[in-house]
């Protein structure tokens, strides 16, 4: 695998354009080999006050530029990720554990919103509005919200991380992220290269910790931030939007998933396996979208097992540095066991397993084998936690209003996908299926173009798409009197 020649490693925090040191530091792991990539500045919760009023001192001035000017700058960032995207990806791939031509993947994705809301600046419009009063005008005007702080997931270092501070910095505002302690590296990284492009010092600060609860407490209650963006489990973010309550914070949520992933008896089912294969190992699983429940017609259940045992048998397990690895390792040992658990407790309850079930040991604690299981119930714990790991687990179903019933009957609602041929069937689902995304046909579905985000307890809002922009808005709305 050809290798980058650029290091973009940083260790220390970054605040109003420096890099700080901090007296304690911790560790950042390779998952996959358990060895220490590196020791990162441990932030606290006065570190954090400091980045906050790092980013108000800087908001005058970022507010002012115009559209063009943080488009301008925007531009130069996403070029400059784009340029040094090997380099980024093998970091990430490094920390994180997944496959390096993956991570690169993540890179231009994340790189992508970047791109988009370089262009929402420039089409950020206001309304003239009908006039109410002969001696009166009214205008709305769209004005950023003001300081914003963030709190990532592990899961897509990169991504999670641009989908938030781009449409932030395309509105005006300015930015506190807390990167996830397992992967800080493609944080600050991506900070690096900001400031390298002339984004102004004090536009973003980055403070890794490990103390994620002191430092969020100061990200949701500080007086001086407008908004909080949250990406991450649903009981943490439920838990961080009371915590922002007290200030009456913009709120926006991405949380956790249960997708799922339903075939019907119209459907291609090879067409229908290819994108399984996309929307459940991607990211070995690790992904808020990732198909978690499995739905099959009983109809065709026999031959779509059949033939989607043989496709596991082809998948590539293997470390993140190796040439066409399918998926990598899990992100820690608490995820593996998880996983153990739920896949245990599954046979235990009557599931069959039809392939996999096991860590493969040959490779390291931390990788699951592609596992099938069948006869799957929606009583099951896999059936209602998130799996987060390489993990078919199949439910059948011998109607339509069956499959929509299972299929709703969780408290997540973020994606949903099916796969039919039947072109009146797809208006029917797509109509009754209680999620913010849908995959028809798809199984990927994540674009900066489409409108991320999910509904009942996945999360508030949307991210990326025409919406995203609004989330770190504000709408004025003036009137002009004296006119008569
Ligand atoms: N909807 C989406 O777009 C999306 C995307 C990626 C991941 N997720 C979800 O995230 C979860 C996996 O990520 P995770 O394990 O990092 O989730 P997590 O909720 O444990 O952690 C997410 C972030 O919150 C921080 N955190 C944890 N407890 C905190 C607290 N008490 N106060 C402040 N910060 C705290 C963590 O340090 C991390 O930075 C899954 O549920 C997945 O579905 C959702
Ligand atoms: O984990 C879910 C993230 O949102 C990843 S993606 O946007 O689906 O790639």
């Amino acid at each position: 695998m050809a290798h980058s020649k650029r290091s973009l490693i940083q260790t220390n925090a970054f605040i109003d354009g420096h890099w700080v040191p901090t007296d304690e530091r911790f560790s950042v792991k390779n998952p996959a080999t358990s060895e220490v990539i590196t020791e990162v500045a441990d932030g606290d919760s006065q570190l954090a006050e400091r980045a906050i009023d790092a980013a108000y001192r800087a908001l005058p001035l970022w507010q002012q530029k115009t559209p063009a000017e943080r488009a301008a700058v925007l531009r130069k960032w996403h070029q400059a990720i784009l340029a040094n995207k090997q380099a980024l990806g093998e970091l990430m791939s490094s920390e994180q554990g997944k496959p390096v031509a993956e991570a690169v993947g993540e890179i231009e994705y994340g790189a992508s919103f970047i791109d988009w809301f370089a262009g929402e600046a420039e089409r950020s419009y206001g309304d003239i509005l009908p006039q109410s009063q002969a001696e009166q005008r009214s205008w709305i005007t769209k004005q950023g919200v003001g300081v914003c702080t963030a709190i990532t997931p592990w899961n897509f270092p990169n991504a999670m991380i641009t989908r938030k501070v781009a449409p932030a910095l395309a509105a005006g505002c300015t930015i506190v992220v807390k990167p996830p302690q397992q992967t800080p590296l493609s944080a600050l990284a991506l900070a690096q290269l900001a400031s390298e492009v002339g984004i102004p010092d004090g536009v973003i600060n980055i403070v890794p910790t490990t103390d994620a609860k002191a430092v969020g407490e100061v990200l949701t209650t500080h007086p001086r931030v407008r908004k909080f963006t949250f990406t991450g489990s649903t009981a943490v973010g439920k838990q961080l939007m009371e915590q922002c309550a007290g200030t009456m914070k913009k709120v926006s949520l991405e949380l956790g998933g249960n997708a799922p992933f339903i075939v019907f008896k119209s459907a291609d089912i090879d067409h229908a396996i290819d994108q399984l294969m996309i929307a459940k190992f991607r990211n070995a699983g690790q992904t808020c979208i990732a198909a978690n429940r499995v739905f099959i017609d009983e109809a065709i259940e026999e031959d779509f097992i059949q033939r989607l045992e043989q496709r596991l048998e082809s998948l590539k397990v293997a470390a993140g540095d190796v040439e066409d690895a399918d998926y990598g390792p899990l992100i820690d040992e608490s995820a593996v066991e998880k996983v153990e658990r739920l896949v245990a407790q599954a046979q235990e309850q009557g599931a069959k397993l039809v392939r996999g079930g096991k860590v493969l040991t040959d490779l390291g604690r931390q990788f699951y084998a592609p596992t099938l299981l069948n006869k799957v119930t929606a009583t099951m714990a896999i059936a209602q936690e998130e799996i987060f790991g390489p993990v078919i687990a199949i439910q059948t179903f011998a109607d339509e209003e069956e499959a929509i019933t299972n299929a709703n009957s969780t408290p997540f609602g973020l994606a949903g996908y099916f796969c039919s041929q039947d072109i009146a069937q797809i208006y029917r689902v797509s109509e009754q299926l209680d999620c913010g995304m849908l995959g028809i046909n798809a199984g990927a579905i994540s674009h900066a173009y489409n409108a991320f985000g999910g509904v009942k307890e996945s999360g508030i809002g949307r991210e990326g798409s025409r919406y995203g922009l609004a989330e770190y808005q504000e709408t004025k709305n003036i009137t002009l009197g004296g006119l008569a």
